[in-house]
Protein backbone atom coordinates (compact mmCIF):
# COMPACT_ATOMS: atom_id res chain seq x y z
CA UNK A 1 0.00 0.00 0.00
CA UNK A 2 1.64 3.23 -1.20
CA UNK A 3 1.66 5.81 1.71
CA UNK A 4 -0.83 8.53 1.90
CA UNK A 5 0.39 11.79 -0.02
CA UNK A 6 -0.92 15.45 0.68
CA UNK A 7 -3.22 16.07 -1.96
CA UNK A 8 -2.13 18.88 -4.54
CA UNK A 9 -4.66 21.04 -6.31
CA UNK A 10 -4.72 22.23 -9.44
CA UNK A 11 -6.76 24.40 -11.95
CA UNK A 12 -7.38 22.79 -15.10
CA UNK A 13 -7.46 25.57 -18.75
CA UNK A 14 -9.74 25.81 -20.11
CA UNK A 15 -12.40 24.39 -17.27
CA UNK A 16 -15.03 24.34 -19.59
CA UNK A 17 -16.77 21.06 -20.37
CA UNK A 18 -15.26 20.01 -23.56
CA UNK A 19 -12.23 20.15 -21.23
CA UNK A 20 -13.93 17.80 -18.38
CA UNK A 21 -14.79 15.60 -21.25
CA UNK A 22 -11.69 15.36 -23.13
CA UNK A 23 -10.00 14.68 -19.59
CA UNK A 24 -12.89 11.38 -19.02
CA UNK A 25 -12.01 10.38 -22.40
CA UNK A 26 -8.23 10.36 -21.92
CA UNK A 27 -9.04 7.81 -19.08
CA UNK A 28 -11.47 5.98 -20.66
CA UNK A 29 -8.63 5.16 -23.88
CA UNK A 30 -5.77 4.09 -21.39
CA UNK A 31 -5.04 0.45 -21.35
CA UNK A 32 -6.66 -1.88 -19.64
CA UNK A 33 -9.83 -2.33 -17.53
CA UNK A 34 -10.81 1.29 -15.86
CA UNK A 35 -13.15 2.11 -12.79
CA UNK A 36 -14.95 6.02 -12.92
CA UNK A 37 -17.42 7.39 -10.30
CA UNK A 38 -19.86 9.84 -11.82
CA UNK A 39 -21.22 12.80 -9.81
CA UNK A 40 -24.46 13.46 -9.73
CA UNK A 41 -26.31 16.84 -10.05
CA UNK A 42 -27.27 18.90 -12.90
CA UNK A 43 -23.26 20.29 -13.94
CA UNK A 44 -22.88 16.95 -15.54
CA UNK A 45 -25.59 17.36 -18.13
CA UNK A 46 -23.42 18.80 -20.44
CA UNK A 47 -20.43 16.84 -20.18
CA UNK A 48 -22.80 13.51 -20.42
CA UNK A 49 -24.20 14.23 -23.80
CA UNK A 50 -20.47 15.34 -24.85
CA UNK A 51 -19.22 11.68 -23.95
CA UNK A 52 -22.13 10.34 -25.65
CA UNK A 53 -21.51 12.09 -29.08
CA UNK A 54 -17.75 10.94 -29.02
CA UNK A 55 -16.57 7.21 -30.84
CA UNK A 56 -15.19 5.51 -27.84
CA UNK A 57 -14.55 2.49 -26.73
CA UNK A 58 -16.55 2.06 -22.90
CA UNK A 59 -16.08 -1.57 -23.00
CA UNK A 60 -13.03 -1.88 -20.84
CA UNK A 61 -15.18 0.57 -18.25
CA UNK A 62 -16.95 0.31 -14.61
CA UNK A 63 -19.03 2.99 -13.99
CA UNK A 64 -20.13 4.30 -10.85
CA UNK A 65 -21.71 6.93 -8.90
CA UNK A 66 -20.44 8.71 -6.26
CA UNK A 67 -23.73 9.47 -4.89
CA UNK A 68 -27.24 8.97 -5.62
CA UNK A 69 -31.17 10.55 -4.97
CA UNK A 70 -33.20 7.08 -2.85
CA UNK A 71 -35.44 7.84 -6.02
CA UNK A 72 -36.59 5.20 -8.85
CA UNK A 73 -34.46 5.59 -11.67
CA UNK A 74 -37.52 7.12 -14.01
CA UNK A 75 -37.14 9.57 -11.34
CA UNK A 76 -36.11 13.01 -12.58
CA UNK A 77 -33.80 13.34 -9.62
CA UNK A 78 -31.93 10.27 -10.24
CA UNK A 79 -28.37 10.63 -11.12
CA UNK A 80 -28.55 6.79 -12.30
CA UNK A 81 -31.45 7.77 -14.52
CA UNK A 82 -29.21 10.60 -16.10
CA UNK A 83 -25.89 8.95 -16.22
CA UNK A 84 -27.48 5.74 -18.07
CA UNK A 85 -29.47 7.79 -20.29
CA UNK A 86 -26.19 8.79 -21.60
CA UNK A 87 -24.37 5.99 -21.58
CA UNK A 88 -26.34 3.02 -21.19
CA UNK A 89 -25.22 2.00 -24.81
CA UNK A 90 -21.91 2.75 -24.51
CA UNK A 91 -21.01 -1.07 -23.33
CA UNK A 92 -19.35 0.37 -20.26
CA UNK A 93 -20.46 -1.76 -17.30
CA UNK A 94 -22.59 0.24 -14.45
CA UNK A 95 -21.77 -0.49 -10.90
CA UNK A 96 -25.16 0.35 -8.79
CA UNK A 97 -24.42 1.62 -5.31
CA UNK A 98 -25.41 -0.83 -2.32
CA UNK A 99 -25.05 0.24 0.72
CA UNK A 100 -22.49 -0.70 3.06
CA UNK A 101 -20.71 -2.38 0.29
CA UNK A 102 -17.08 -2.46 0.12
CA UNK A 103 -15.95 -0.53 -2.85
CA UNK A 104 -13.13 -1.07 -5.53
CA UNK A 105 -10.61 1.76 -5.96
CA UNK A 106 -11.21 3.85 -8.49
CA UNK A 107 -8.73 5.45 -12.09
CA UNK A 108 -11.02 8.40 -11.64
CA UNK A 109 -13.37 10.00 -9.46
CA UNK A 110 -15.27 13.17 -11.25
CA UNK A 111 -16.89 15.08 -8.51
CA UNK A 112 -19.60 18.32 -8.28
CA UNK A 113 -20.25 20.83 -5.78
CA UNK A 114 -22.63 22.11 -3.86
CA UNK A 115 -22.69 26.20 -2.76
CA UNK A 116 -22.74 24.61 0.95
CA UNK A 117 -19.20 22.77 0.09
CA UNK A 118 -20.69 19.85 -0.13
CA UNK A 119 -19.32 17.08 -2.65
CA UNK A 120 -21.00 13.72 -2.98
CA UNK A 121 -23.66 13.10 -0.16
CA UNK A 122 -21.55 14.75 2.27
CA UNK A 123 -22.95 17.63 3.49
CA UNK A 124 -21.94 19.74 6.10
CA UNK A 125 -24.53 19.01 8.22
CA UNK A 126 -26.26 15.46 7.70
CA UNK A 127 -27.33 11.85 9.26
CA UNK A 128 -25.10 9.83 8.46
CA UNK A 129 -24.54 5.58 8.90
CA UNK A 130 -20.61 5.99 9.74
CA UNK A 131 -18.52 2.67 8.59
CA UNK A 132 -15.12 1.62 8.37
CA UNK A 133 -13.47 1.12 5.04
CA UNK A 134 -14.35 2.29 1.62
CA UNK A 135 -18.06 1.81 1.22
CA UNK A 136 -21.27 2.92 0.23
CA UNK A 137 -23.52 4.73 3.07
CA UNK A 138 -26.42 6.16 3.91
CA UNK A 139 -26.77 10.20 4.48
CA UNK A 140 -29.59 12.04 4.80
CA UNK A 141 -28.61 16.22 4.41
CA UNK A 142 -29.73 18.74 7.50
CA UNK A 143 -32.08 20.47 6.03
CA UNK A 144 -33.24 18.66 3.15
CA UNK A 145 -32.05 20.66 -0.34
CA UNK A 146 -34.95 22.12 -1.87
CA UNK A 147 -33.81 21.13 -5.18
CA UNK A 148 -33.63 17.55 -4.25
CA UNK A 149 -34.94 16.92 -0.89
CA UNK A 150 -34.48 13.26 -0.35
CA UNK A 151 -32.11 10.57 1.43
CA UNK A 152 -28.56 9.76 -0.01
CA UNK A 153 -26.62 6.64 -0.58
CA UNK A 154 -22.88 8.02 -1.30
CA UNK A 155 -19.37 6.83 -1.50
CA UNK A 156 -18.00 7.81 2.08
CA UNK A 157 -14.54 9.65 2.32
CA UNK A 158 -12.42 6.99 1.89
CA UNK A 159 -14.22 5.30 -1.05
CA UNK A 160 -13.87 8.68 -2.55
CA UNK A 161 -10.23 9.09 -2.08
CA UNK A 162 -8.85 5.40 -3.03
CA UNK A 163 -8.58 6.91 -6.46
CA UNK A 164 -5.48 7.68 -8.90
CA UNK A 165 -7.22 11.16 -9.48
CA UNK A 166 -10.01 13.47 -8.53
CA UNK A 167 -11.59 16.06 -11.12
CA UNK A 168 -13.88 18.65 -9.17
CA UNK A 169 -16.09 20.39 -11.86
CA UNK A 170 -18.13 23.29 -10.49
CA UNK A 171 -19.37 26.42 -12.20
CA UNK A 172 -20.52 30.17 -11.45
CA UNK A 173 -18.45 32.76 -9.15
CA UNK A 174 -19.62 31.78 -5.95
CA UNK A 175 -18.39 28.11 -6.37
CA UNK A 176 -15.38 29.82 -7.36
CA UNK A 177 -15.23 31.85 -4.55
CA UNK A 178 -15.73 29.00 -2.12
CA UNK A 179 -12.53 26.79 -3.38
CA UNK A 180 -10.48 30.15 -3.45
CA UNK A 181 -11.24 30.35 0.54
CA UNK A 182 -10.91 26.33 1.45
CA UNK A 183 -7.98 26.32 -0.04
CA UNK A 184 -6.50 29.41 1.12
CA UNK A 185 -6.91 27.71 4.48
CA UNK A 186 -10.81 27.34 5.38
CA UNK A 187 -11.63 24.17 6.56
CA UNK A 188 -15.10 24.48 7.09
CA UNK A 189 -16.84 22.43 4.01
CA UNK A 190 -16.80 18.99 3.20
CA UNK A 191 -14.72 19.94 0.08
CA UNK A 192 -12.07 20.87 2.35
CA UNK A 193 -11.02 17.02 3.23
CA UNK A 194 -10.08 16.41 -0.31
CA UNK A 195 -8.09 19.83 -1.19
CA UNK A 196 -6.01 19.94 2.40
CA UNK A 197 -5.86 16.68 3.41
CA UNK A 198 -4.21 13.78 2.48
CA UNK A 199 -5.24 12.02 -1.17
CA UNK A 200 -5.22 11.62 -4.72
CA UNK A 201 -4.75 14.70 -6.88
CA UNK A 202 -7.40 16.93 -7.69
CA UNK A 203 -8.02 19.06 -10.64
CA UNK A 204 -10.51 21.78 -10.66
CA UNK A 205 -12.55 22.36 -14.07
CA UNK A 206 -14.32 25.85 -13.14
CA UNK A 207 -16.51 28.01 -15.82
CA UNK A 208 -18.59 30.56 -15.38
O1 LIG B 1 -26.43 14.12 -6.13
C1 LIG B 1 -25.93 15.23 -6.15
O2 LIG B 1 -26.56 16.30 -6.02
C2 LIG B 1 -24.44 15.36 -6.42
O3 LIG B 1 -23.70 14.31 -6.51
C3 LIG B 1 -23.89 16.53 -5.70
O4 LIG B 1 -22.73 16.35 -4.96
C4 LIG B 1 -23.68 17.58 -6.78
O5 LIG B 1 -22.46 17.34 -7.45
C5 LIG B 1 -23.72 18.94 -6.18
O6 LIG B 1 -24.93 19.07 -5.47
C6 LIG B 1 -23.65 19.99 -7.29
O7 LIG B 1 -24.80 19.85 -8.05
P1 LIG B 1 -25.02 20.78 -9.36
O8 LIG B 1 -24.05 20.27 -10.37
O9 LIG B 1 -26.45 20.51 -9.75
O10 LIG B 1 -24.73 22.19 -8.93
Amino acid sequence: MTEPQPATVSWAQPGNATAVADHIARVVNAPGRKRIAFTGGSTPIKVLSLLKDRPLDWSSVTIALTDDRCVPDDHPASNFGKIHAALGASGARFERLEEGAQVEPFDLVWLGMGEDGHVASLFPHMQAVVRPGPTVIATTPIPLPPEAPFDRLTLNRKALKASREIILVVTGASKKALLERVIAGDDGYPVADFLRGYGPPVTIYWSE
